[in-house]
């Protein structure tokens, strides 16, 4: 039901917000410091946003509170090249992701 499916979107959240490679998404990207980021992302998402989201009841299921995760990982494939550091990043947590999905579906 929608509260065991917000449970497990809890425990997804921590697991990604303590994932090593997860500094690059823990915070919005400040757009005043990363030129072009505002003009070439059109709806910017982050680990912060989703625990604030998930905190006022804005999700109503774990499909809602996966677009949002993927959304991380798809603006960061967006901005960043595959061979960088933040680019590596975004693609080592989108696979620890749906690896977790895995376990948890
Ligand atoms: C996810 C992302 N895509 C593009 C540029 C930057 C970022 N992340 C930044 C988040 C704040 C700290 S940082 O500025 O070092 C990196």
């Amino acid at each position: 039901d929608d509260n065991s499916q917000l449970a497990v979107c809890r425990v997804l959240l921590a697991e990604l917000e303590a994932h090593k490679d997860a500094w690059p998404f823990l915070t919005p990207v400040n757009h005043k410091v990363i030129l072009g980021y505002r003009k070439v992302i059109k709806r910017p998402m982050d680990f912060s946003t989703i625990r604030r989201k998930l905190n006022n009841n804005l999700y109503f299921s774990l499909e809602t509170f996966m677009g949002d995760v993927n959304l991380v990982f798809d603006n960061c494939e967006k901005f960043n090249e595959d061979d960088s550091e933040i680019g590596r990043a975004g693609h080592n947590m989108r696979k620890f992701f749906d690896e977790l999905l895995q376990l948890k579906k």
